[in-house]
């Protein structure tokens, strides 16, 4: 059986103030080794939070986090070296050349000075940014800029790499790059959790994950379950010309066979149904009564898994 690499239970944090905020309301989550796990919600679920106590730093109000069996809150210093990390922003130093920023971080990690060049120079080579060696962070594009991050959280070989939002601020390309690169980790022994409130990113990389909102999480599984949990709907977006108008419309879509909910959105609404032939005929016949302007549909994907359970878009 796998070995359970990340194991957080009953986490809880709660930032205090005059109204308190609960930003992980009771978290239970175990990560295999070399699984690729991701922490998939829309902004202020409390991902970063979650990110922040198992990388020692933010402290928990309740619960534990254990990684490779060592108890991040309890020996803080001990897991560090078994955790990578990186965070939302660049924070490469700018004072440094790529190769000084791995091969200081190798140092720092107690690395002899022959060992650290020899891990810095296999890094390089790994990423394919040996002959971005003497260059500056600021010289590099975003994209090249996260793999050097990644290269660099992973000098110490450790066991986990923490990724948040690893793609945000990347073009298309560079995001594909980075997924890559990140795949290519587990042939190097490592897991990989990350964050993300990007769906696509979450289908594409993760062998689990897990949905969380508000604090919790709503499920987790697979992509190909979550989305095999759809059952078949398929959800249409109706843009209207006067979405405050949308009720009676509503009512009628209600009643057409196979529609398990309509909600209205900022634009018109949202309609939830079972695929069947003619459907998309008969509401866009019934819409364009009440100034039908566009609609949209989306086969089984994260983001339906999404508004399934909450209602709302990833983005919204
Ligand atoms: N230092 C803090 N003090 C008070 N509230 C905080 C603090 N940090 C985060 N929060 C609140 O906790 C909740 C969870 O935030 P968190 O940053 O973990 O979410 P997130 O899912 O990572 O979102 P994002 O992608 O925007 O970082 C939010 O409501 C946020 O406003």
């Amino acid at each position: 059986m796998a070995e359970t690499i990340v194991d957080i239970t009953g986490l809880r944090k709660v930032y205090p103030g005059k109204t308190p905020v609960i930003a992980i309301d009771d978290i239970d989550l175990h990560v295999e080794d070399r699984e690729i796990y991701g922490l998939l919600g829309p902004n202020g679920a409390g991902k970063t939070t979650t990110i922040s106590i198992a990388t020692t730093r933010a402290i928990p109000t309740a619960g534990t986090v254990h990684i490779a069996g060592t108890d991040v809150g309890a020996h803080p210093a001990i897991a560090r070296r078994v955790i990578g990390v990186v965070p939302q922003y660049n924070t490469l130093d700018r004072s440094c050349t790529i190769a000084e920023n791995i091969s200081f971080h190798c140092r720092y990690f107690g690395f002899s000075s022959a060992d650290a060049k020899a891990r810095t120079a296999e890094l390089l080579d790994q990423f394919r940014l040996t002959d971005r060696a003497t260059a500056y962070p600021q010289q590099l594009s975003g994209g090249l800029a996260q793999r050097v991050q990644i290269a660099r959280a992973i000098a110490h070989r450790p066991r986990v790499l923490f990724l948040d939002e690893p793609s945000a601020g990347l073009d298309p390309q560079s995001r594909i790059a980075m997924w890559e690169a990140v795949k290519g980790l587990r042939e190097h022994g490592i897991t990989v959790v990350l964050t993300t409130h990007y769906m696509e990113e979450a289908d594409a990389l993760c062998d689990r994950l897990a949905i969380i909102d508000h604090g919790r999480i709503l499920v987790e599984d697979t992509p190909a379950a979550l989305k095999g949990s759809l059952g078949g709907e398929k959800i249409y977006e109706l843009k209207l010309d006067h979405p405050q108008r949308s009720e009676a419309l509503a009512a009628l879509l209600r009643s057409l066979d196979g529609v398990t909910t309509v909600e209205p959105t900022d634009e018109g609404l949202r309609v939830v149904a079972h695929a069947r032939d003619g459907l998309l005929a008969h509401i866009v016949g019934m819409a364009s009564e009440y100034g039908l302007r566009d609609v949209a549909t989306s086969e089984a994907s994260l983001e339906a898994v999404f508004i399934k359970l909450t209602g709302r878009d990833l983005r919204e």
